[in-house]
């Protein structure tokens, strides 16, 4: 059938839904009902000037073809590299370009294209729509943009994979809020996921009041991470579900996370529009050949229609309409039974997957039938009309929708995470600072609990301290072990942990226990887990047993020294006698994503190996200056000790005129001791009370988007509840740059907007209650700026077996003119000042230059040579050091095959097990008994 048009359709188009088929199976819908109320009669006139627009524009504008989204994200990073860190240790004076193609997934072209469809994850944060807010500073988006495509690595290699998988995962996982109650998306009448088809993409549907002149924008699926009785200024908030979750399922709710790019309307949906407009044009030169196509009763349409109250299969009421995209797809769709196929090899009814309808044409309708159609649309309009406070809650929602893009990792990542996924070795993977350490671990904690998925408790998360540990959703190693400060000696700490059965079970029931930034954990510590671990399993094989995934770097901060052992000096976790014998694997990463450009990396490899040169003294020393930002934001100084940071931060906000907004969190948790969940939280990034005045410098310190990141940079530029920022929002003509009314007129129309929203809603189902929280204006990596009304979010301390510890919630932002090196570690800064004057550990001054990304946004005060120091130990550690290649061709290169005696001292009373270690499962079942 010629264009793809069906006469039916153009009937039916005009008073009712559309749905539209692609070749590839999409979905389109949109109400198509503008056209009736505008259409001249006859109807077939109608249709035939819509046939002939159809078929004008399907010629003339072909179909467009997606492009591969995440081909755009993260090219292959490093093909051609191997993966020899001694290599790059030795050339590490010589910067290379070896990573052709690497592409900072911050500013990728598309950035939310890989947003995964399925995630509930809810960000409470309203996020400006992206393109609102983004004001481009200057050309420093192009000098990013130019500088990605350089070498982000100081290492020069060999091929070091020889095959690239496919793994990759969300940031937002790790950092999704899971806040129950509001479930916005149970309003959509389905959803994207509830198809089982690959390709579908997309779908419209109108606001439901007319005329619609946008498709809807995304909703979130869950209201914000508020909870109740969180101690805001204007009191607590609700957790009951907004009207939403039960509207009509023809609400303006439709879109689930969706890229950017699916805001803007595809060429077929234009094309659909075009050709019903056309049904006011006279009907001359309409080809005879076009004949009308058959309509699909497809199953979802059908479940839509009783969602509606329509009875299904009632084509009178359904008013489906068939608008193919183009005259390939149309040809396809048999007369009789409406299949993917041409009418001529229609199969027998008896072979016929659905019930045919009776075949409804326009020019079969009378004048009051149609009338009395309309009439009936119309009360469907009206009775699935919202009210604008509800429509603003949504539009608010929707703005929380982006998601993080999915990072791809590059292929010496990638084999790591298969080293310990798929063949299940003890790793320690280490890297310079910025060598994507964190965000492997992250991968490889997805996919161990995938793996996992039905025995969570054999993933162990920890890492060796509390700030380190929220950041990969564990709990710190001690917590984990039981072991309060775990100065005892291993048997009485074994009696210890026999004695809380939680503890004692995490023992037998852990199978890979992960541990974050060893670097801090002391050596005495490792080995009494390790002999913990063969007692506590009965299990005679190196830490009982369980495989360990191991991550950090020992140049950046070194264990703290408890009193009892400062005579003793430092004692890293390698120091440990049973570091050799527990992992099977030592791998060092070796290209470096935080830094692009190459000779920055290569001069903060050089200080992290203590081997600094005259020349990179010299470049260090250029840096003893003010950076010329443009914009107001300061670079963050970075000290030392806490009480620096507090004094620095207060210093500045005193400075500051006008109110103080304070912002306490709200903690919970299974840990019912306040001192005890108090010290838990104590590390962590979020605070427990934040202070806040217009002008605050800020930091966020959760992921949000791809563009909106941990680190990011802001000023505090307004407090506003929620509604009024929807009108913020949508009427910025309204508001000033200060984001205040520009006028008194403008003021009036804010606050009655603002109040009749408030009272029009049900008070139950409206999260707006007024409360003010802070408009943030961010600068992005790219040189954009983007304005965020930051709501508050969760953070949790999480045992194996899923027990939240504890739990804060409170807003994801630090004050920013000052942060804690400690604090600092493992973050990612565009703007960073350090004065050297100031630091006395190893590792400290490598930390903090560390966390810039570029030489532009680092100002470094007393650069002194003698200031960087590198412990040595840990310099001849590394240099043992060898590439995942080597790993790959010697599977035990370190001698995991060793299975320790159970020495007699710590043989328990039961009959010991040191010999099987082959039978792990059925070792693992004793054991179980045996507890
Ligand atoms: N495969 C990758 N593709 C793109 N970007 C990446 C990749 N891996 C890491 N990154 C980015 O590099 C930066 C540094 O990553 P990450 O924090 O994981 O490094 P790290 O080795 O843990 O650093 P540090 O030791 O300083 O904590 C981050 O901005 C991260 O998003």
């Amino acid at each position: 059938m010629p264009a793809g048009l069906n006469y039916s359709s153009a009937f039916s188009a005009a008073t009712r839904k559309y749905f539209a088929t692609t070749t590839c199976g999409k979905q389109f819908r949109f109400h198509g009902w503008q056209a009736i109320t505008n259409a001249r009669s006859p109807y077939s006139s109608i249709a035939d000037a819509m046939l002939k627009r159809a078929v004008v524009k399907s010629a003339d504008q072909p179909p467009t073809s997606r492009p591969a989204l995440e081909k755009q994200l993260f090219p292959s990073s490093s093909g051609s590299q191997n993966g020899n860190i001694e290599e790059g240790f030795k050339n590490s004076r010589q910067p290379t370009s070896s990573i052709g193609g690497f592409t900072n997934y911050r500013n990728s072209a598309n950035p939310s294209s890989q947003i995964n469809p399925k995630s509930t994850a809810t960000k409470p944060l309203r996020a400006r729509s992206p393109n609102i807010g983004q004001k481009p500073r200057s050309n420093t988006a192009s000098t990013v943009g130019s500088a990605i495509t350089k070498n982000g690595s100081v290492f020069s290699r060999a091929d070091s994979f020889q095959e690239i998988q496919n793994s990759s995962i969300e940031s937002q996982d790790a950092l999704a809020t899971t806040n129950p109650g509001i479930d916005l998306r149970s309003a959509a009448p389905y959803l994207e996921n509830d198809f089982d088809d690959d390709d579908f993409d997309l779908e419209f549907e109108s606001n439901a009041v007319p005329p619609m002149s946008a498709p809807p924008r995304p909703v979130s699926q869950k209201k914000p991470a508020d909870s109740p009785g969180y101690n805001l200024p204007q009191g607590p908030r609700t957790t009951s579900r907004t009207p939403m979750a039960h509207a009509p399922s023809s609400s303006a709710v439709t879109w689930p996370s969706s890229s950017p790019s699916h805001r803007r309307t595809p060429p077929g949906v234009k094309r659909q529009r075009e050709v019903i407009q056309s049904a006011e044009l006279p009907s001359a030169g309409i080809d005879p050949s076009m004949r009308p196509s058959k309509r699909r009763n497809l199953p979802w349409v059908n479940k839509r229609a009783e969602e509606d109250g329509i009875p299904a299969g009632d084509e009178e009421s359904d008013a489906i309409v068939d608008l193919t995209q183009d005259s390939s797809t149309s040809t396809q769709i048999c007369m009789h039974c409406r299949g993917s196929h041409p009418s001529s090899k229609c199969p027998k009814p008896s072979k016929w997957n659905h019930t045919p309808k009776e075949k409804k044409l326009p020019w079969n309708n009378t004048g009051s039938a149609v009338r009395e159609e309309k009439l009936k649309f119309k009360e469907m309009q009206k009775a699935r009309k919202i009210d604008p406070a509800q429509q603003a809650i949504i539009n608010s929602h929707q703005k929380s929708t982006m998601k993080m893009a999915p990072i791809s990792l590059s292929q010496e990542q990638q084999r790591v995470l298969d080293l310990v996924v798929n063949q299940s070795k003890s790793v320690f993977f280490t890297g310079s600072a910025g060598t994507g350490k964190s965000v492997l671990m992250r991968a490889i904690i997805a996919e161990l609990r995938k793996k996992y998925r039905k025995e969570s408790d054999r993933v162990a998360v920890t890492a060796s301290t509390g700030l380190a540990a929220c950041n990969v959703g564990g709990v710190t190693l001690h917590s984990f072990g039981g072991i309060g400060l775990g100065k005892e000696d291993v048997p009485t700490l074994v009696k210890k942990i026999r004695r809380n059965p939680k503890a004692k079970n995490r023992w037998i029931k852990t199978k890979i226990l992960v541990i974050d930034e060893i670097s801090m954990v002391d050596g005495d510590l490792f080995d009494k887990l390790e002999g913990i671990a063969r007692l506590m399993r009965n299990n005679g094989r190196p830490f009982g047993g369980i495989q360990l995934v191991i991550t950090g770097d020992f140049f950046q901060l070194p264990p703290v020294p408890d009193s009892d052992n400062k005579a003793r000096g430092i004692k890293f976790a390698f120091d440990a006698g049973t570091w050799s014998t527990a992992i099977h694997h030592t791998i060092g990463l070796t290209e470096v994503f935080r830094q692009k450009d190459p000779v920055f990396a290569n001069m903060l490899n050089e200080m992290r190996l203590g081997k600094i040169t005259d020349s990179t003294v010299a470049a260090f020393k250029k840096l003893n200056r003010k950076p010329n930002f443009e914009d107001s934001l300061e670079a963050t100084e970075l000290f030392p000790m806490r009480h620096e940071v507090e004094n620095s931060n207060a210093y500045r906000m005193r400075s500051l005129v006008g109110r103080s907004y304070r912002y306490d969190a709200v903690d919970t948790g299974t840990v019912t001791d306040q001192n005890m969940r108090d010290k838990l939280l104590s590390n962590m990034m979020a605070p427990k009370t934040i202070e806040l005045k217009k002008g605050a410098q800020v930091m966020l310190i959760k992921n949000m988007d791809e563009g909106l990141v941990n680190g990011s940079l802001g000023k505090v530029i307004a407090f506003m509840s929620e509604v009024t920022f929807e009108i913020y929002d949508k009427n910025p003509e309204l508001f000033g740059d200060d984001a205040e009314p520009v006028d008194e007129e403008a003021r009036k129309a804010t606050q009655k907007t603002s109040l009749t929203a408030k009272f029009a809603s049900n008070k139950d189902a409206n999260p707006n209650t007024g409360r003010e929280y802070p408009l943030v204006q961010f600068s992005l990596a790219d040189g954009t700026e983007r304005s965020l009304l930051v709501m508050p979010e969760e953070w949790k301390i999480e045992l194996p077996s899923g027990e939240v510890q504890a739990q804060r919630t409170q807003l994801p932002l630090i004050l920013a003119w000052a942060l804690s090196i400690h604090k600092a570690q493992g973050q990612t800064l565009e703007r960073v000042k350090i004065d050297l004057k100031r630091i006395f550990e190893n590792g400290q001054a490598y930390v903090a230059l560390s966390r810039a990304v570029s030489q532009e946004g680092l100002e470094v005060h007393n650069f002194d040579k003698s200031k960087v120091m590198a412990h040595p130990r840990v310099a001849q550690f590394y240099n043992s050091l060898y590439s995942v290649n080597k790993a790959m061709e010697h599977p035990r290169v370190t001698g995991a095959a060793y299975s320790k005696p159970v020495t007699k001292s710590e043989k328990p009373a039961k009959k010991s097990k040191s010999n099987e270690w082959d039978d792990f499962d059925a070792d693992e079942e004793l054991m179980a008994a045996y507890g």
